[in-house]
């Protein structure tokens, strides 16, 4: 059966790091989303996002779409449906309002990873050292991104604290084994 992981968490979690370790390390493809944000360096156009326009962006039909302080995010059915043509195991990276929305539409269908670290301040010093901008790191840390879990996704969720990358590692293995097998 197709299947969707979801993941999702705040700003400097990891959860880009583990889409790509998911894809490099077990070949899961991970569904490109749309965003108006201006790319960073170390990103890479159609593969991290399709990066839009306002203009671009509001011509696109999406599933599903967020904003976040100045900028638009968006996902659509056809881009999850091309990657699933690729593999029956991909992964998506969504906020808590794209999260809802696809566990509303095909919920037997998704895994939700909730990734977090267990402080602050760690989120913090990452993005410092990804090279983030101090003031759009406060803005992202103090927003709704480090509010608790809804209550309604609790039982949905599969919580990785990810601290330790080594401890990471171990727990994707185990998981992507119980979705593969
Ligand atoms: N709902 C929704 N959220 C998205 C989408 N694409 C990215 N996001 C979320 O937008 C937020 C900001 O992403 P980004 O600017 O890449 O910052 P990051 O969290 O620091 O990597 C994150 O919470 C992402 O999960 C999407 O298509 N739909
Ligand atoms: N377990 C970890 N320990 C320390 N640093 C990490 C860990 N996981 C990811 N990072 C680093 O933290 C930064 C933010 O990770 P990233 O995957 O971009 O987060 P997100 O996509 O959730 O914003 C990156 O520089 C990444 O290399």
């Amino acid at each position: 059966m197709r299947k969707l992981i979801l993941i999702a968490g705040p700003s400097g979690a990891g959860k880009t790091t583990i889409s790509e370790y998911l894809l490099e390390k077990f070949c899961i493809p991970r569904v490109v989303t749309h965003t108006t944000r201006p790319k960073r360096p170390e990103e890479i156009v159609n593969q991290s996002y399709h990066f839009e326009t306002n203009t671009s962006f509001e011509k696109l039909h999406f599933f599903e779409h967020t904003r976040y302080g100045s900028y638009q995010y968006g996902s659509s059915r056809e881009a999850l449906d091309k990657a699933w043509e690729k593999s029956e195991l991909v992964s998506l990276i969504v906020d808590i309002s794209g999260v809802e929305a696809y566990i509303n539409a095909i919920r037997g269908q998704v895994y939700f990873l909730y990734v977090t670290a267990s402080t602050k301040k760690e989120l913090q010093q990452r993005l410092l050292r990804r090279g983030d901008n101090l003031a759009k790191i406060k803005e992202r840390l103090s927003g709704s991104e480090l509010n608790p879990l809804p209550q309604n996704l609790q039982k949905d969720a599969h919580i990785l604290v990810n601290d330790n990358w080594i401890e990471t590692e171990r727990r994707l293995t185990a998981i992507i084994r119980h979705l593969q097998g």
